[in-house]
């Protein structure tokens, strides 16, 4: 755990904000309670072969009944963030129209528990779940969707904002693209290299126009939250090279691109050909809207080769001496510089939230109590993996770049979509038979790094 630089040179500047990030259908549980509507995921997952073992997220982390425990727990952990998701139907059960305030009332306590505990709430509309009403009626392929996704904004904009003062739209547009649209493998499970275009496009419609719906009702900050991999050439050949370009710009570029700049990159009419649409210039208007803020949430690295794959035509190579996850993602903490120095040199100054980051290594089903009695869970690995990660983006801020704060993913264990609860991200365990939370090593640890600054790092 100790790293060559002095530990002193390790303070993040005054009013770094350190929190951490979880998504409603991964923790809360009672997806269908007190008149909430079913969303992709609730139908999704009670599809057969699905997902792992058939689990669903009817209780997951039952933190729709234990909220309050859990932001006490937040609190005792010093957390100054917590950064979740609403999900939106439990808001307009059928996606736009009717408001079920019950609903609203749950996201609306919770909040006030936060601020009441001096932590600071980051709200995102939108993690995955859309109303399975909006689906029925084409889901992100339906042009309408921008208008449905500004409603539901405009609703909790006028509920909460005030409260809230930092508000995401989306929550990674390509995965949501890439997993529900092209490869099949999340909600709504299309497998489709024409409709992936498309969603991906009318994703980044209906951020532009709940980002227009904000301008008219809220006061404070909004931004956009993408998931960055940065790929570096398996070898120096022009082969791989091009194969980096598709990749970067498949993953990468084609959400900040229109977000900030208002374009594609052109290899994506490389990638799809005739699948990619000619877009109007009007969408390209709306889609690209001021933000004060980039969420950025950073995993892995992938070193890229040229092969033979669907669409890309690019394969990533394993890394002998690398060290992998257990979701298989090598940690690679300089990717998380260089990720954070490339949106800077290319998109400017904008200020940057790194809103997840974080791994999955094995820990047991039940934390044991240790030699004082005390439940424990040793996780070294993730708490070397935050270590450094933290590490890198002080690095960043070294090298110039704007980064407000950190969101550590995640707080608690939860549902992996379709891996189900058989990857822990959390710094907090979840015995799932018990609901029992006990704050691994990695917590106790991330205490410190809160209550020092950094310093302790
Ligand atoms: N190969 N490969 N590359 C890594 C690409 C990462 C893409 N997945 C994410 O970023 C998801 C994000 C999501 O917000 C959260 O809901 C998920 O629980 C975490 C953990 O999976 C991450």
């Amino acid at each position: 755990m100790t790293d060559s630089r002095n530990a002193a040179d390790r303070t993040f500047p005054n009013g770094f904000l350190w929190g951490a990030a979880t998504a409603a259908h991964q923790i809360e549980g009672s997806p269908m309670a007190d008149g909430a509507g079913p969303s992709i995921w609730t139908r999704f997952a009670h599809t057969p072969g699905m997902t792992l073992n058939g689990d669903t997220g009817d209780v997951a982390c039952d933190h729709y009944r234990r909220w309050k425990e859990d932001v006490k727990l937040m609190k005792e952990l010093g957390l100054q963030a917590y950064r979740f998701s609403v999900s939106w139907s439990r808001i307009l059960p059928e996606g736009t129209g009717r408001v079920n305030q019950a609903g609203l009332d749950f996201y609306s306590r919770l909040v006030d528990e936060l601020l009441a505990n001096g932590i600071e709430p980051l709200l995102t509309l939108y993690h995955w779940d859309m109303p399975a009403a909006l689906d029925d009626r084409g889901g992100w392929l339906n042009r309408d969707c921008a208008d449905w996704f500004a409603e539901y904004g405009q609703v909790m904009y006028r509920a909460l904002d005030g409260r809230v003062k930092k508000w995401v739209t989306l929550n990674e547009p390509w995965v949501i693209t890439d997993g529900g649209y092209l490869h099949g493998a999340l909600a709504p499970g299309h497998r489709s290299r024409f409709e992936a275009p498309i969603a991906s496009h009318n994703l980044m419609r209906a951020h532009g126009a709940a980002v227009q719906a904000y301008r008219a009702e809220g006061k404070h900050e909004i931004g956009l939250v993408v998931n960055i991999e940065p790929k570096y050439a398996a070898t120096d050949s022009a082969e791989d090279a091009a194969a980096v370009k598709r990749a970067h710009a498949y993953m990468n570029e084609q959400y900040l691109d229109p977000a900030l700049l208002g374009t594609y990159p052109p290899e994506l009419r490389e990638i799809f050909g005739e699948a990619w649409p000619e877009w109007p210039q009007a969408d390209f208007d709306l889609i690209k809207q001021k933000l004060d803020f980039i969420g950025v949430n950073y995993y892995t690295r992938s070193v890229t080769k040229d092969a033979v794959s669907y669409p890309l035509n690019t394969g990533v190579v394993r890394q002998p001496s690398g060290t992998y996850t257990e979701t298989g993602w090598e940690v690679f903490p300089q990717g998380l510089t260089d990720t954070l120095t490339w949106v800077k040199d290319r998109y400017g100054d904008i200020p940057m939230y790194i809103t997840e980051n974080g791994a999955a290594f094995f820990d047991p089903p039940v934390a044991e109590p240790d030699s004082t009695g005390q439940r424990r869970v040793r996780d070294p690995l993730r708490m070397d993996y935050l270590q450094k990660h933290i590490g890198a983006i002080h690095d960043a801020i070294q090298a110039g770049c704007d980064i407000r704060g950190y969101m550590v993913w995640s707080l608690l264990d939860n549902l992996e979509w379709s891996l189900g609860y058989s990857k822990r991200f959390g710094v907090v365990h979840v015995n799932y038979a018990t609901q029992d939370r006990t704050p691994k090593d990695s917590a106790r640890w991330y205490s410190k790094v809160i209550a020092s600054n950094g310093k302790f790092l």
